[in-house]
């Protein structure tokens, strides 16, 4: 799929699309249905689908120093909405100009003529222009002079609650994967290149493709089932630590998952780790033995939760 900057105009062949608008981190059932909205609506009328997202995300851009909170990274990101039907991603570079934007400017500068669009979908409860000024319900109007007609997809509710973001970050610092699963239509998945660790793993039966967490949210840390999808392509059950594993120093954030009857070499390669279910918090082991101990249990667990 192709990826566009917001820093240089969108190329004719995308210009007269329309534009789902929003920051779409997670890719959750209401962004899903702000996508579909926008689907159709351009196969209605024989238009281009440009779907945005925010890089990087505004609240990092006004609070630097604040904990990573990303559900998806930006290919992530760029693989499902292709999925969902979008023929770019519209990478909107969120700097100090961007922010210090009004609502009408934001429709003059960046919606018609840096984006040329025909049309521009949110979410009911999507806001914009500087300070968060602007409702949704501001684009139709704002953007009338310049032939940009605007729609809202209305909030999508789960257990009579909308569903957002923040849910889904919540149920993951909780350990809830369920909860998390099931807001996202699919499983939190962390993607990263495998990296070198201690090589200790290989030493008690258990060797461990270590991952950082990076940009992610931190879950809850502790062991999880988990299903990798390694460069085969197939998905793999497994048992992870994510965290610091408190039984070694230094102390690290990783995500490291042991495949079940999986041997080979992956370091360097790139490879998705979907959290189906929280088993325990991480623990401090006095020898080397209770540790390997306590592993072969998780194990056993892990692969009765994924019936694996
Ligand atoms: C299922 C599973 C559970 C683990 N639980 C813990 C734990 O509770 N505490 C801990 O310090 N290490 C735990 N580990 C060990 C570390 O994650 C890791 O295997 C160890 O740090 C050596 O990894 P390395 O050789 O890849 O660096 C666990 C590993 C697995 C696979
Ligand atoms: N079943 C498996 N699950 C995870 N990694 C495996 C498995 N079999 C082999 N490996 C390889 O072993 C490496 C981990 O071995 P380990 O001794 O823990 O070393 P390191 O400390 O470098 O992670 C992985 O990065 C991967 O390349």
């Amino acid at each position: 799929m192709t990826r566009l900057d917001s820093r240089q105009p969108v190329p004719e062949a995308f210009r007269g699309a329309i534009v789902a608008l929003g920051n779409f981190d997670g890719f959750h059932l209401g962004h899903q249905a702000v996508v579909g909205e926008a689907v159709r609506w351009a196969r209605d009328e024989g238009r281009p689908v440009l779907v945005a997202t925010f890089d990087p995300h505004p609240r990092r851009f006004f609070v630097p120093g604040s904990p990573w909170f990303r559900l998806t990274t930006l290919d992530q990101r760029e693989e499902l909405f292709g999925a969902a039907g979008a023929d770019a991603m519209l990478v909107i570079h969120f700097d100090a100009s961007l922010a210090a934007m009004t609502g009408p400017e934001w429709v003059e500068t960046m919606l018609h003529r840096q984006f040329g669009a025909a049309g521009v979908v949110t979410g009911a409860n999507f806001t914009f222009g500087k300070g968060r000024s602007e409702p949704a319900s501001a684009l139709a109007r704002l953007g009338e002079p310049f032939g940009i007609r605007a729609r809202t997809a209305p909030a999508v509710l789960d257990s009579g609650e909308q569903v957002s973001s923040t849910r889904i970050r919540a149920a993951l610092q909780a350990g809830d994967c369920e909860t998390a699963t099931r807001l996202l239509s699919r499983p939190f998945t962390i993607r990263g290149p495998v990296l070198h660790g201690d090589k200790l793993g290989r030493t008690i039966g258990f060797p461990t493709a270590n991952l950082a967490l990076d940009h992610y949210l931190r879950p809850r840390f502790g062991i999880y089932a988990v299903r990798g999808r390694l460069p085969d392509g197939q998905l793999h059950a497994g048992a992870a630590n994510l965290g610091v594993r408190p039984t070694f120093d230094p102390p690290k954030e990783l995500l490291e998952p042991y495949f079940f009857g999986w041997s080979g070499d992956l370091y360097g390669h790139e490879i998705d780790v979907e959290l189906h279910h929280f088993l325990r918090p991480e623990a401090k082991f006095d020898s080397l033995e209770a540790l390997t101990a306590q592993i072969a249990a998780d194990c056993d667990e892990a692969k009765r939760v994924l019936g694996a």
